[in-house]
């Protein structure tokens, strides 16, 4: 490798460069993905830890080396366990950014359509979450989209129905016994309902978002999906993508960051004040 220049004893070439450049992306969006959480803690412990153990080891400290190695090779198991979520999130922010997951790539999917192979129809979904939050009625509406989301599906009831307004007020209305969790959209069918969904644990979401906001939060940050909440509490409507929440949505709003999410379709206006949790 051709040598572009020398620090004392190091002889630097390009692949020390890239080298470093690559450590330091990869730096900063694992920072990215573990700050406010207090996963970041832990993480600066162990590249403490590390850190040293680099330092013992260059210095030939035989016993402190040998102490901290066997306590690394126990650390990346149990940093294993303890980042599960976090390895998650990382791993998908990685994926989303290459070509394959790219937006356009699954425009032609079918579960952004219906079973005739048309484009989901957003009338039902803003037509009751307006009645929903009419009356203060919670609701927590899940768009899957590159992902079925199977798992936390099976985690409710299994509906596979046909979308409607009347079907979705009856489910969250609160004397229903499905109202509780989220009903979760895809294949252009209503799929389950009462699903449990993963809540975030970030410290950015303002206290006033209760637990349905977290929840919907928590999702996409692990997913690709955008969720629809319905606020029992002020009766605001939000849709939530990529663990950031828009605000106070009129219809009209709704409607366009919809089309905008879920089919690429460019917003005209937008009112909406958002929130980033993730
Ligand atoms: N992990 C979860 N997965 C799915 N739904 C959840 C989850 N956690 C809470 N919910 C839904 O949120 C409802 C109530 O949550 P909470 O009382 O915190 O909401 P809230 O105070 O009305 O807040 P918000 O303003 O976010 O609606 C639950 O009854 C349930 O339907």
């Amino acid at each position: 490798m051709t040598l572009l220049f020398t620090i004392g004893f190091l002889d630097i070439d390009w692949l020390d460069v890239v080298d470093v450049l690559l450590v330091t992306i990869l730096l900063y969006q694992l920072y990215k993905v573990l700050t406010g959480s207090v996963a970041l803690k832990i993480f600066v412990g162990f590249l403490s830890i590390y850190l040293l153990y680099l330092v013992v080891k260059a210095l030939g400290m035989e016993l402190l080396t040998i102490i901290l190695g066997q306590f690394m090779g126990v650390g990346v198991l149990a940093a294993i366990i303890l980042f599960q979520q976090e390895i998650r999130r990382f791993l998908l922010m990685i994926g989303k950014t290459t070509a394959f997951d790219n937006d356009k790539f699954f425009k032609g999917f079918p579960w952004r359509k219906n079973d005739n192979g048309n484009r989901l129809n957003l009338t039902p979904f803003i037509e009751a979450a307006k009645s929903l939050a009419g009356k203060n009625t919670g609701a927590l509406i899940v768009f899957a989209l590159s992902s079925e989301l199977k798992m936390y599906a099976e985690s409710g009831d299994l509906i596979d129905a046909v979308i409607s307004k009347r079907l979705l007020l009856s489910i969250f209305n609160k004397n229903s016994p499905l109202h509780d969790g989220a009903v979760i959209i895809a294949d252009g069918r209503i799929k389950a309902a009462r699903c449990i969904l993963p809540v975030t644990d970030s410290k950015d979401v303002p206290a006033s978002m209760g637990l349905r906001h977290r929840a919907a939060i928590g999702l996409t940050e692990v997913t690709d999906s955008v969720v629809l909440v319905v606020s029992e509490e002020t009766g605001q409507i939000s849709l939530v993508r990529n663990g950031q929440v828009f605000r106070n949505l009129a219809a009209a709003d709704l409607r366009s960051r919809l089309n905008h999410f879920l089919f690429d379709i460019e917003p005209k206006v937008h009112t909406e004040k958002s929130v980033s949790a993730a």
